[in-house]
């Protein structure tokens, strides 16, 4: 965490019960500390708010950090994300921190920080950024997705489904494992593009190096472009590029933290029932 800055920014959602009680703790903690802290109630919070920033103390659940993306990464703003939501799976803290814990790991004591792959999306001149996915879908549930896709120029195959889910590694816990994508550790810097509900006997997902450009050809004229859980209403169905950003975003984890314990509590993933750890 970058040590020369002061300021902490807390991003909201107040909606939960006992967000506000949480961060007047740990804003009150941090403020006899000597911090800025400044507590941004706005959602989605904007950009700017992020800018000079130590860090971002999320507190509510996986939508709240999804909505603190494009800030984060433009100022390279590390997350740290304090769960009060239902499955809070990319948020390690709880309510239950201690003030102390929490200054420790704001000044880099006992934490580690994790780089995550974010992906972007670009058509003409408009460039979206997302932590978890892009999905292109018909805008009708009723109707099947037939879409194009070329990795670097050559042709890889022709879609018909339900639509096309581009996942970052993060993602792929998220709506790329319902539609039965493969889980990418997030320290791979990869991405995913896995089909929902594909119409037809052979299909699988794909993983793509951080390198590769794809391109997306929707051949619906009312396709929808999904940036994590949203819908882009600027995009009209133009071919669409979607690729590995240059940008990261970075989480603050507690020291010793595993990724593979968050799947097996979190997820319920693998395991033995007779051994749970
Ligand atoms: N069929 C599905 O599984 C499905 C459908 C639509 C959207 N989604 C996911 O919901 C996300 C938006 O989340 P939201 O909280 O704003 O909306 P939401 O409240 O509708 O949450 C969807 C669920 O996905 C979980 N989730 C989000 N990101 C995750 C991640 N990286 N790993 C594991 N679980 C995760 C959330 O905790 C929540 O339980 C989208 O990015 C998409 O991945 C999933
Ligand atoms: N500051 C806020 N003000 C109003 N609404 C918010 C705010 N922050 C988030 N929200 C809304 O609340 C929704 C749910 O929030 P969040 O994802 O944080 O909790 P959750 O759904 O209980 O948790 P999880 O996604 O981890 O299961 C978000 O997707 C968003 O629409």
């Amino acid at each position: 965490m970058n040590s020369s800055k002061n300021k902490i920014l807390f991003a909201v959602n107040r909606t939960k019960p006992n967000a506000d009680i949480l961060v007047k703790r740990l804003s009150g903690a941090a403020k006899r500390e000597n911090f800025e802290c400044v507590i941004e109630g706005k959602f989605p919070p904007p950009e700017d708010a992020f800018k000079d920033a130590k860090c971002c103390c999320v507190i509510g659940g996986d939508g709240t950090i999804l909505s603190c993306l494009s800030g984060a990464a433009k100022y390279g703003v590390p997350i740290f994300g304090i769960n009060l939501g239902k499955l809070g799976f990319m948020a390690t803290f709880t309510d239950s921190i201690s003030d102390e814990e929490f200054l420790d790991m704001v000044n880099g004591k006992n934490a580690e920080m994790e780089t995550r792959t974010i992906l972007s999306a670009s058509f003409g001149k408009n460039r979206f950024l997302a932590l978890n996915e892009f999905a292109v879908k018909s805008q009708s549930p009723a109707e099947i997705l037939s879409a194009e896709v070329l990795a670097d120029g050559e042709f890889v195959a022709d879609f018909v489904g339900d639509g096309l889910i581009f996942s970052t590694p993060t993602g792929t816990s998220a709506y790329n494992l319902s539609a039965g994508g493969p889980l990418i550790h997030p320290k791979a810097r990869v991405f995913a593009l896995t089909s929902i509900c594909p119409h037809t006997l052979s299909n699988r997902s794909l993983v793509f190096d951080s390198e590769t450009k794809l391109e997306i050809r929707a051949k619906n004229p009312n396709a929808v472009l999904i940036r994590d859980g949203n819908v882009e209403k600027s995009w009209r169905g133009e071919p669409l590029f979607v690729e590995a950003a240059p940008e990261t975003v970075k989480f603050v984890r507690p020291a010793g933290h595993s990724h593979f314990y968050i799947l097996r509590t979190k997820l319920g993933w693998g395991g033995n029932p007779r051994t749970q750890r």
